[in-house]
């Protein structure tokens, strides 16, 4: 999201502020509320190292730790640039056969398409909030009355948007918007491969700086033989000044779920060129059998749109008495 962006749903949100300008409510303090996990991801392309160690691996542990948990693929976001309506229908297909083999269990979480859990009431009130891409996530969250979520550092500033917005909604109308916290992973912000200073990221337009978990092993290879480190031969964990070698060690500990200093021990004596390919095995591994399954998942098109229709129905069911809630409180009710 470009900072410009996000500085502009700022000043619209103050603008809407300033509108309703009323008699504040007192201040309630906030009651430790029932725990509600959500986070979302955009449909656009198949998910990288990024997505998978600074999100979902962390939502998949989050579904065995929590009662009420929500993930949506956040078709609504992704139309903020052009999309043809064939490629986005198969890439939230795509998005959700991912999902399911990286871990997500329809048991445990629901998952859902954002477009489809937006109750009739709401799409008629049309906001704002559909406009603006960061003004439509705080929806998101709010709208389920989420207290935590898992997010990569990218995520921040949304998150921090997210906090004024139920803040301000609970100083007007009384407590009713929990103050929902990101979680972070280790693996907050894992870099590009070309340039250790850039986050990874699905729309690099350097195909090599980026790992999706479907690549062969072969463009696996090649990508991390690439990857972008220094002069110094040695493998250290030194992130502020190393950043490149750093971040491979990073991806390596995690996906071979190894402490940091582990990984750099096992390492002495290699030279990078070496511990490139010792990384790219790994992460082989880790993604081997998720991309089996994968293909597996994408040859049944009528168990994914049925996993997704159950979800959108159940977060559907979350959020209308929310929003009913929201509107009376506001005074639409
Ligand atoms: N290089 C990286 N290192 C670590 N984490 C990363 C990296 N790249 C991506 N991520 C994380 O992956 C998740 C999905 O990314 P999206 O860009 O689809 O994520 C996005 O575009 C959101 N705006 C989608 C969204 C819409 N509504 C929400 C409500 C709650 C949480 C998230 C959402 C994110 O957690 C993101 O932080």
């Amino acid at each position: 999201m470009a900072l410009h962006s996000m500085r502009k749903a700022r000043e619209c949100w103050n603008f809407i502020r300033a509108l309703h300008q009323g008699p504040d409510a007192a201040p309630v303090p906030q009651k430790d509320a029932v725990k509600r996990i959500f986070s979302g991801i955009q449909p656009t392309g198949i998910p990288h190292l990024g997505n998978y160690l600074g999100a979902i691996e962390s939502w998949v542990k989050l579904q065995d730790e929590h009662d009420s948990v929500l993930y949506s693929i956040v078709d609504l976001h992704s139309i903020t640039v052009p999309q043809d309506p064939a490629i986005l229908r198969q890439s939230i297909l795509d998005m959700t056969a991912a999902l399911l083999a990286c871990g997500i269990n329809p048991e445990k979480s629901i998952l859902f398409q954002q477009s489809q859990a937006k109750t009739a009431k709401e799409k008629q009130n049309g906001t704002v909030g559909l406009l603006t891409y960061p003004v439509l996530q705080a929806a998101d969250i709010l709208l389920y009355k989420s207290t935590h979520v898992p997010v990569g550092e990218d995520q921040v500033q949304h998150m921090e948007l997210t906090q004024d917005l139920a803040q301000s909604f609970n100083k007007k109308y009384g407590e009713f918007f929990p103050v929902p916290k990101a979680i972070l992973t280790s693996m907050k912000k894992v870099k590009s491969l070309r340039d250790p200073s850039a986050k990874m990221s699905k729309s690099d337009p350097d195909k090599l700086a980026t790992v999706r978990i479907t690549d062969s092993p072969e463009e696996i290879v090649q990508k991390f033989r690439k990857a972008l480190t220094d002069f110094t031969s040695e493998v250290t964990y030194e992130p502020a000044s190393r950043g490149g070698v750093s971040n491979l060690v990073a991806i390596h500990a995690a996906v071979a779920g190894l402490p940091v200093e582990e990984v750099v021990r096992r390492s002495a004596g290699m030279d990078t060129a070496r511990y490139k390919l010792v990384v790219a095995e790994a992460v082989i591994e880790k993604f081997a059998p998720i991309k089996r399954e994968i293909e597996k998942l994408k040859m049944n098109k009528d168990h994914l749109e049925k996993v997704l229709q159950i979800g959108s129905a159940k977060a559907k069911e979350l959020a209308y008495p929310v929003c009913q809630e929201a509107k009376k409180l506001v005074g639409f009710l």
